[in-house]
């Protein structure tokens, strides 16, 4: 069917409409860039060849466009005639025009700046779905927002919480991932399970807003009905693979869908990629019982009613953090002399696996990184058959795991070409150490909740722990034969937490890195042909698209997400990235020029001389338990969020308990914490970061003595 243009209006009925038929037939229109992975089959791979191995040598900048909100970019641009559509952190939105940037409109949802420490992972947002002149975003607050394309007026918003999910102060609700069309519905999951929720999927009307249905991926508590269309699954099948009791009856479970959720047109189906338990600590959230459906699982459900089809769980037990809602695409695959419709998949547990896209069915599986946890798959049903050593919560050793908490693919997507017959993953290795938290559970209101214990989590500031880890820490692309299940090729960064991946007609791969800078790779071979520099760390994926026939790339700029936000001081492995976020697009003719940028970040400031020690140590575990999420590991941060050792609040406790206890900063993402702690604790954590500004002050000042007074790593002691 030719469908010449995919904004003319369509009913959404249970049928494709004409959006839909768009975004099936999207080769038809290589122009547009239509939904988060391009095709429903997110492959993320253009058929636009213009720019190609032979020219893209001579790429330059088209144009920038500098955003209002300088943390994590991690969004997909949508490009619907000539129109660019990009979401950015804090939750906004711009309409640019596709061929020079110029902003047609831009809408700013007003997110709350106190909700910011309600997620995890820093206040990003990775994209929008577009469906009959709308666009659909998601808040970090919560909600849903449908605008009108052409104009960005509001046409409908809902909150997308249900109050029994939301039960309780230790749960936390956040909207960061793309909302995704099925059939004139709007699918939208959430974030939270590194404080307490219970994750579940909402379909709404795309017309009207109007909630459809909801699909929960973690039993009900009680093991009663939501009166949801996940009731008799989760009853029937996954209430037995929890304990009764445990810490999960109060935190929700976890299994948020946060990221990946698709629907194939081939089989009607929508994959739900679910997330990590709640806690983490596989002990106290279920009392070291059960397989835990659906945590770290791929859950089949129909588009009409979200009725349960199937489901393939890759992480039975986790304790890990290790979710399966990375990216979910499928293939065509040769598998044993036949072409089969398959599901691939590299989650954070470090393992590819393709599996049957009709019937969940395990076909093979083979790690993609290295790792320590699993001695491999069971061939039969690829279950991971567990090192006991990684066991941590049942064994009570601690556990120095690879893949960490980051895992060894995260949000950052992978793309697949049908020209080489290879998906390219954006893999990394940050490993992390698990210890269960003294004492049992113990949930702290307003702050991350897993169960461990948070100052084992944090690297201790001497040279050879430094060392040790930062040689562990590693970034790259693997380009992965997804039938022999092994790597092809590989291309070595400089470390973790590099952006999206697009592979194009052209036989290139565009990537953004950690260190600022915009790559073409060869996608046969690896070859680097082209990079550019974009003056801070990107981690979101490019897109391509055309303009009056033009062949562009675009990717939004900004150095953010959780890496950065939790490691501090190491997550500058890669280089020194401070923030300066834009989108930038490049063609084969541009003419735009960055203006120079102060590379310099944060300078250090002296601190106060004295410091009271009888309370640092306790300032650090307060400081580990609530700050270190964003401001960074032992108080270094990391270039995004102000690095509060040379920060003018620590210089007296009364401003600064304005700030961390009444909220004077609650505009700018800093919210108060007085709810949570004692005025003695909010002192002792200005105290230990005192202490740390003196510990660290010269070697700062010193690792700046260059031409260019940017902190050197090397003297930093964080080079690999
Ligand atoms: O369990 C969750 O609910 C949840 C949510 C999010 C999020 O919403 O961003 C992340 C994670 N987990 C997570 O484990 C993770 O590694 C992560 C990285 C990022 C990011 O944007 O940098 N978000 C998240
Ligand atoms: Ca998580």
């Amino acid at each position: 069917a030719a469908f010449c243009n995919p904004v003319a209006s369509a009913r959404a009925d249970d049928g494709q409409g004409a959006t839909g038929e768009a975004i099936i037939h999207a080769d038809d229109h290589p122009e547009n860039w239509l939904t988060y992975g391009r095709t429903y089959s997110e492959q993320r791979y253009s058929p636009l060849d213009q720019i190609n191995r032979s020219n893209v040598g001579d790429l330059k900048l088209a144009w920038f466009y500098d955003l209002d909100t300088n943390r994590g970019q991690e969004g997909t641009p949508l490009v619907v005639d000539g129109v660019l559509y990009a979401t950015t952190n804090w939750s906004k939105i711009k309409a640019l025009k596709a061929d020079t940037g110029q902003l047609l409109w831009d809408y700013d949802p007003k997110v709350p700046g106190n909700v910011a420490d309600r997620g995890c992972c820093d206040t990003v947002n990775r994209g929008l779905a577009y469906w009959n002149g709308k666009v659909y975003f998601g808040t970090f607050d919560g909600r849903l927002i449908a605008l009108d394309a052409k104009t960005g007026k509001l046409v409908w918003s809902t909150y997308t919480i249900p109050k029994d999910a939301s039960l309780g102060q230790q749960r936390s609700y956040t909207v960061d991932g793309a909302p995704r069309i099925a059939k004139g519905r709007v699918l939208i999951g959430n974030g939270g399970a590194e404080f307490g929720a219970r994750g579940f999927i909402s379909a709404f009307d795309a017309e009207t807003g109007k909630l459809d249905w909801r699909f929960y991926t973690v039993p009900n508590n009680k093991n009663e009905p939501d009166h949801a269309a996940s009731d008799s699954v989760l009853m029937n099948k996954a209430y037995k693979t929890w304990s009764p009791t445990g810490a999960w009856t109060k935190q929700g479970g976890g299994g948020t869908v946060w990221d990946s959720l698709v629907y194939d047109p081939v089989t009607d189906l929508v994959y739900i990629a679910v997330g990590n338990g709640s806690p983490w600590n596989y002990k106290y959230r279920t009392d070291g019982k059960g397989n835990n459906l659906f945590l770290g699982s791929i859950v089949a459900v129909k588009p009409e009613t979200g009725e349960y089809v199937w489901h393939f769980q890759e992480t039975p037990m986790d304790q890990w953090d290790y979710t399966s809602v990375q990216q979910i695409m499928t293939l065509d695959l040769p598998i044993n002399g036949e072409t089969r419709h398959v599901i691939v998949h590299a989650p954070k547990n470090g393992f590819f696996y393709v599996i049957d896209a009709k019937t969940g069915q395990f076909i093979s599986g083979n790690n993609y990184v290295y790792q320590n946890w699993a001695l491999g798959l069971d061939p039969k049903t690829g279950r991971p058959i567990y090192n006991p050593d990684a066991l941590w919560t049942l064994n009570g050793k601690e556990w120095y795991a690879i893949p960490g908490d980051l895992g060894g693919h995260n949000f950052a997507a992978m793309a697949y070409s049908p020209k080489t017959n290879l998906v390219y993953i954006p893999a990394q290795q940050v490993p992390f150490l698990y210890k269960s938290q003294v004492g049992g559970f113990k949930a702290h209101p307003d702050s991350w909740n897993l169960g461990i214990d948070m100052g084992k989590a944090g690297l201790p500031d001497t040279p050879e722990a430094k060392a040790a880890f930062i040689k562990d820490l590693k970034g790259w692309i693997v380009a992965w034969d997804p039938v022999k299940q092994q790597a092809a090729w590989k291309i070595d960064h400089k470390g973790p937490w590099n952006g999206g991946i697009v592979a194009t007609g052209g036989d290139l791969l565009f990537q953004g890195l950690a260190n600022g800078e915009f790559h073409a790779y060869d996608a046969t071979n690896g070859q680097d042909l082209f990079h550019f520099d974009a003056q801070s760390g990107i981690i979101a994926p490019p897109v391509t698209y055309l303009a009056n026939g033009k062949q562009y790339v675009a990717v939004e700029v900004g150095w953010g997400g959780i890496y950065p936000f939790f490691l501090g001081g190491v997550a500058r492995t890669s280089g020194w990235t401070v923030n300066h976020s834009r989108v930038v697009a490049f063609s084969l003719d541009g003419k735009a020029k960055l203006p120079p940028q102060n590379d310099m970040g944060f300078l250090p400031v002296k601190p106060p001389e004295k410091y009271d020690e009888k309370v640092t140590d306790k300032g650090y575990f307060e400081y580990q338990t609530y700050c270190a999420a964003c401001h960074g590991d032992n108080a270094e941060g990391a270039g995004v969020l102000p690095d509060l050792r040379w920060s003018g609040a620590i210089r007296h406790k009364d401003g600064f308990y304005n700030v961390v206890g009444r909220g004077a900063l609650t505009a700018y993402g800093m919210d108060r914490f007085d709810a949570s702690m004692s005025p003695d604790q909010i002192e002792s954590i200005r105290q230990f970061i005192i202490k740390r500004g003196n510990d660290t002050y010269q070697r700062e000042v010193d690792a700046r003595k260059n031409d260019k007074t940017i902190p050197d790593a090397a003297s930093l002691g964080i080079t690999q």
